[in-house]
């Protein structure tokens, strides 16, 4: 569901059967492999397994530290747990985790580019489990420990770190208290307090909770003003009662008993414990300008609905990405490790750890840039009591805090590699960010701060409701499902959809009274082109494309999504008819492949079959303004079978032409042609021709016919794994987006999605 919280932000929250779906469509889970090295000829398998394999096994014997040249250890982290403590719901075991460990390691990846693999291990033992991850040692760079219960953590943890030369971090102790110690640090600026009076309770004596007090204590914290709860109540000096050495350390000295004792007067809480561990009085016996750290996943100790009931002066955290002032280690651990593996570092020691903190709490203070605006939700947030620290997305993130970490290894002397230019470092991390990934998420980050109403034309069909939920879950804003009551009903039921529910619309064309206004409409346009009046009321009354296009076309919807049930062509004629070109504009689809962290747009795969030179001059432009719109520096590429000039023929003749056409136009981004795609798209190819005026590879290549653009990015889909996006229909004067036949319900959500955005920029 998607609401407006009492804080102001748009909540996203999704459906248990969203979640359940999300995670068994396609290939079931989150991850997959793939080889990085072709495995093609008889020479590939000589080189990558036997003989050629053996020469870098004797390299690695001869000297260990090439493992990091050879192999993949140098980028490779494993999620390890044994499923003691999943999130806030406790001991589920090792099976029961894999969801979450399988989402580490995919933000790993994501946010990242670590590479990184989940692993499992089924024993309570601490002796069995430190055995199992001991020797796996030599294919990691790193270990990332996860949801692991205090205080067999603390035990694992320590012997590990004592036993590898790699880099064993907790992440539910170390992450969870780098991030909650950088939020802590700007809550306490924010509110003129410090260190040294500043009075903690920290609820939860936990892994998370103990690494978060021995940090910010680390960092100066005053120790005599931290009170320790758990499920006993106050971690008191002489209580016995379900104590452990690592609770002991921090009892102190104190007559309070309960949490509600402990809270009372209290500046800032910590929540590492569980659900609803907080009460509403508890909250109003705090002190003026509270700090609440709920952290507890999935839901936290106290709502900030809740928190905002009882009082307004409160600075709010949570664990969630739902909420402002997301305290999660997805802020950490990532960019922690990515530092830790580009210096080869053998541990993550406290410097390191110090240094991420910093880097995260400044990075908060600083201005939120343009580019960086879409990753909070279109909003330009300004460091304060709603911003104390940075969104998952943000995409600065990779660069300042690898860097910061990287460089406290060097100077702690525990990285086993220099890193000489750290501004060339944080250039080539930027460079890292998954371009599309970032793209979409300005989309949808967009689209939310500007919902619309969007008609979904095939409302009848299952995936297409699935989409119009999500949509409206999603916080896009209205989803209109065209269709008719019964048929509507009856696959709702079969699918147990509940299509009652806020966000979503239903529209039955026969019912509706916009009907006469539709027929008019459609009549005045197609009157001159062989229609009778009755040819148009027959469309709009029983064909769901003209009657959504119509919708839009008169302002009744924003924006229209449509195509699983019939081809790309079919349905863009039937728009067409209702819909006019932009002024200026011409019609094209332009599709996104999307592979290895490389964004490619490819035009026109929809509309112009044999363009002109002239078209295909409109179609480079419009292109360009497409990779401009999703935050892309455009390099055109005309592609051809030719290389400039050479081997020449007709075709090669026409896109030769429009480069000059483009000359004339004195447009104003980068293009060149005609080249093949290999010169496009390789740099070293393109080195063979100096004149070339592409300042770098392509990223948008213009096809020279419509079979070419069709036949390549399908056949790179099939075969070469790339995600492909589109066509997106670009140049209409209302937006519309017609998605591929038989399309899923994720795949309708993002042309939904894009389909929404086109109407709001
Ligand atoms: N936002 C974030 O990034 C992160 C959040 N967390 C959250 O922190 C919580 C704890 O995780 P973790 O430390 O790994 O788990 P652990 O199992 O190591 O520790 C749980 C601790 O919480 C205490 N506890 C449980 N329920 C209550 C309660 N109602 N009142 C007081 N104390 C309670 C337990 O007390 P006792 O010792 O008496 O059993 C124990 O000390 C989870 O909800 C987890 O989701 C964890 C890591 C990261
Ligand atoms: C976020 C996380 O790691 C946890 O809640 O366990
Ligand atoms: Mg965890």
């Amino acid at each position: 569901m998607a609401s407006e919280t009492k804080t102001g932000r748009t909540k996203v929250s999704v459906t248990e059967q969203e979640a359940l779906d999300f995670h068994s469509q396609g290939r079931p889970g989150k991850l997959e492999i793939t080889p990085t090295k072709a495995m093609a000829t008889q020479r590939d398998l000589s080189l990558a397994y036997s003989p050629g394999v053996a020469v870098p096994v004797k390299a690695i014997f001869a000297d260990p530290a090439t493992a990091y040249d050879y192999t993949t250890r140098g980028n490779m982290v494993a999620v390890i747990s044994n499923g003691t403590a999943i999130l806030g719901l406790g001991n589920l075991g090792a099976l029961a985790s894999k969801p979450v460990m399988e989402g580490k390691s995919v933000l790993f990846k994501r946010f990242a580019d670590v590479d990184s693999i989940d692993l499992e291990v089924d024993t309570e033992n601490v002796d069995e489990f430190i055995n199992c991850v001991r020797y796996l040692g030599p294919s990691f760079g790193g270990i990332n420990l996860e949801d692991i219960k205090a205080p067999d953590c603390f035990i694992i943890e320590s012997r590990l770190r004592e036993l590898m030369d790699i880099p064993v971090f907790h992440d539910d102790q170390h992450g969870t208290a780098i991030i909650a110690a950088a939020g802590l640090i700007n809550a306490l600026e924010l509110t003129g307090r410090d260190f040294k009076t500043t009075k903690l309770v920290c609820n939860g004596a936990g892994a998370a909770a103990i690494a978060c007090i021995e940090l910010i204590k680390a960092m100066g914290f005053n120790s005599e003003n931290i009170i320790l709860c758990d499920t006993k109540g106050v971690i008191y000096q002489g209580r016995t009662e379900g104590m452990n050495q690592w609770k002991s350390a921090h009892a102190v000295k104190t007559d309070r008993r309960t949490l509600r004792e402990a809270m009372e007067g209290a500046d800032v809480v910590f929540g590492l414990s569980q659900k609803g561990a907080f009460s509403a009085d508890m909250i109003a016996s705090m002190a003026d300008n509270p700090i609440i750290f709920a952290m507890a996943n999935p839901d936290p100790e106290i709502t900030p609905e809740e928190v905002a009931e009882i009082r307004s002066d409160a600075i709010m955290a949570t664990g969630r990405s739902d909420y402002p002032n997301q305290v999660n280690n997805v802020l950490g651990f990532p960019y922690i490790f990515r530092g830790a593996l580009d210096v080869r570092a053998s541990q993550i020691n406290d410097a390191m750890k110090i240094a991420a903190v910093r880097a995260l709490a400044n990075l908060a203070r600083e201005d939120v840039p343009d580019d960086v605006a879409a990753a909070y939700q279109g909003q330009r947030p300004r460091f304060g009591p709603q911003y104390i620290i940075p969104v998952p997305f943000d995409p600065r993130l990779i660069s300042a805090i690898p860097v910061a970490v990287a460089k406290a290894a060097m100077e702690t002397g525990v990285a086993r590699k220099e890193i000489e230019d750290l501004g060339a470092y944080a250039h080539e991390l930027s460079a890292r960010r998954d371009p599309i990934a970032a793209a979409t998420q300005r989309i949808f980050e967009h689209v939310r701060s500007h919902p619309k109403r969007v008609v979904f034309a095939e409302g009848e069909e299952e995936q297409v409701m699935r989409a119009a939920i999500s949509f409206a879950n999603l916080g896009l804003g209205t989803a209109i499902l065209l269709g008719r009551d019964e048929p509507l009903k009856a696959t709702a039921e079969r699918a147990g959809i509940d299509l009652d529910r806020p966000g979503i619309e239903v529209v039955n064309a026969r019912m509706s009274t916009r009907v006469e206004a539709y027929t008019e409409y459609l009549y005045a346009r197609l009157q001159r082109k062989g229609y009778l009046h009755r040819d148009a009321q027959r469309l709009i009354n029983t064909d769901r494309n003209h009657f959504a296009a119509c919708m839009v076309a008169l302002g009744d919807a924003d924006a229209m999504v449509t195509g699983t049930t019939r081809n790309y062509s079919t349905a863009l004629e039937d728009v067409r008819r209702c819909i006019d070109t932009a002024p200026g504009h011409r019609v094209i689809g332009v599709s996104l492949a999307l592979a290895r962290g490389r964004t490619i747009l490819v035009a026109d795969t929809a509309v112009h079959d044999m363009p002109t030179a002239e078209e295909l001059a409109d179609i480079a432009e419009e292109a360009a303004g497409v990779a401009h719109r999703l935050g892309l520096e455009p390099r055109v590429a005309l592609l051809a079978y030719s290389t400039f000039g050479h081997p020449t023929g007709e075709r090669s003749e026409r896109v030769r032409e429009a480069v000059k056409i483009l000359d004339r136009r004195g447009v104003s981004f980068e293009y060149d042609g005609e080249m093949g795609a290999d010169v496009a798209l390789n740099s070293h190819r393109m080195e063979q021709y100096p004149f070339c005026r592409l300042s770098g590879t392509a990223n948008v290549l213009v096809m020279p016919a419509i079979h070419s653009a069709a036949i390549s990015t399908k056949m790179l889909q099939e075969l070469g794994g790339l995600t492909v996006m589109g066509p997106l229909l670009i140049g209409l004067e209302k937006s519309v987006q017609i998605a591929q036949m038989g399309a899923k319900d994720s795949d309708i959500v993002n042309m939904a999605a894009i389909a929404a955005y086109n109407a709001a920029v």
